[in-house]
């Protein structure tokens, strides 16, 4: 029998608004101190009783724009309810001929280009500075953990899905789509995917301390291809409810052996980052807020717990 706490978040992306396929128990709404998640979160099981706790990204109804998504919410919401591992999935553009819509991807890198009006840390508009390893910005071992199980998933499911590994995407500011000159820049700087969600969701899962893989869905071919028409949202659309499909059918097969990986004995291992931030976080001084300190332990009660600023 599971456990009881919710150790697995998955964030929902255009068209996949909800986890149908499992068996709903409740929808929770914290409130964090960054305000409340897209949505209320559902939370859903297995039918073997694993929890997990899903966010649709855009909200319900798809309200939120990519660039005003309430991502440091969703993040400390998830973080709040026991989370330790984040599945997000994600509707992408291709900038590559082989990465046909329909397939799947698990990205290793990001190129940011987003323009700098979202809030990117936890730490913003505080008196306490932290500076996050993000080299390597999705978790390694659960993306390689992935990279099998997907590939099972995917076989089982019979569609022909493709699953490609180790490729670079681009997350633009949108919400207009790139203009053809963009998208053949990014082509010559070796990324693969294009979208405009995953900043700075990677990077706060990764302050919060929370392993953050993304499964990425393309839908389209972009804008770099010269004898096609440049994306609209309506090529998007054609692809989005196969994809989520897909991506409901995957979630639910690589659920109960997450669950497995990241709560038995090695699970530390598995999850490398927690305690990341250990280093990160620059030294107690007297100039830090205790408000500040109390805001932060919202998401990471092992170094702001019950400690003020006193020295
Ligand atoms: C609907 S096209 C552009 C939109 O789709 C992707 O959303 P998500 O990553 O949440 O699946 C992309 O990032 C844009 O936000
Ligand atoms: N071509 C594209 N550009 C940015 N985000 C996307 N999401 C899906 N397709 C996209």
């Amino acid at each position: 029998m599971a456990e009881e706490k919710v150790l697995i978040g998955i964030i929902g992306g255009s068209g996949l608004y909800n986890l149908s396929n499992l068996t709903f128990i409740k929808l929770v709404n914290p409130e964090t101190p960054w305000g409340f998640p897209s949505a209320p979160i559902a939370i859903s099981s297995t039918p073997s009783g694993v929890k997990v706790a899903f966010v649709a990204r855009h909200g319900e109804g798809h309200v939120f724009n990519p660039s005003s998504v309430p991502c440091r919410a969703n993040i400390a919401a998830l973080k709040s309810l026991g989370v330790r591992a984040i599945i997000a999935f994600s509707a992408v553009g291709s900038l590559r001929e082989e990465i046909a819509p329909g397939s799947f991807i698990l990205p290793t890198q990001i190129i940011d280009r987003t323009k700098g009006i979202r809030p990117v840390s936890f730490f913003e508009g505080t008196s306490i500075v932290a500076h996050t390893g993000f080299g390597d910005p999705f978790s390694n071992k659960l993306v390689k953990w992935l990279e099998t199980e997907v590939e099972k998933a995917l076989a089982k499911e019979g569609r022909g899905v493709k699953l490609f590994t180790d490729k670079t995407i681009v997350c633009m500011e949108g919400p207009q789509f790139s203009t053809r000159a963009e998208s053949i820049l990014y082509r010559q700087w070796g990324a693969d995917l294009i979208n405009m969600s995953v900043l700075p969701e990677a990077k706060l899962a990764r302050e919060a301390e929370l392993s953050y893989a993304l499964i990425a869905t393309a839908t389209d071919y972009d804008s770099w291809r010269p004898h096609s028409a440049a994306v609209t949202a309506a090529d998007v659309l054609k692809t989005l409810k196969s994809n989520a499909e897909t991506s409901r059918l995957v979630a639910a097969t690589i659920l109960d052996d997450l669950h497995v990986s990241i709560s038995g004995e090695g699970s530390d291992l598995f999850l490398e980052e927690a305690g990341g931030m250990k280093f990160s976080i620059m030294p107690r001084s007297v100039k830090q807020k205790p408000e500040d300190r109390e805001k932060l332990s919202y998401i990471l009660p092992d170094y702001f717990d019950g400690q003020q600023g006193s020295n």
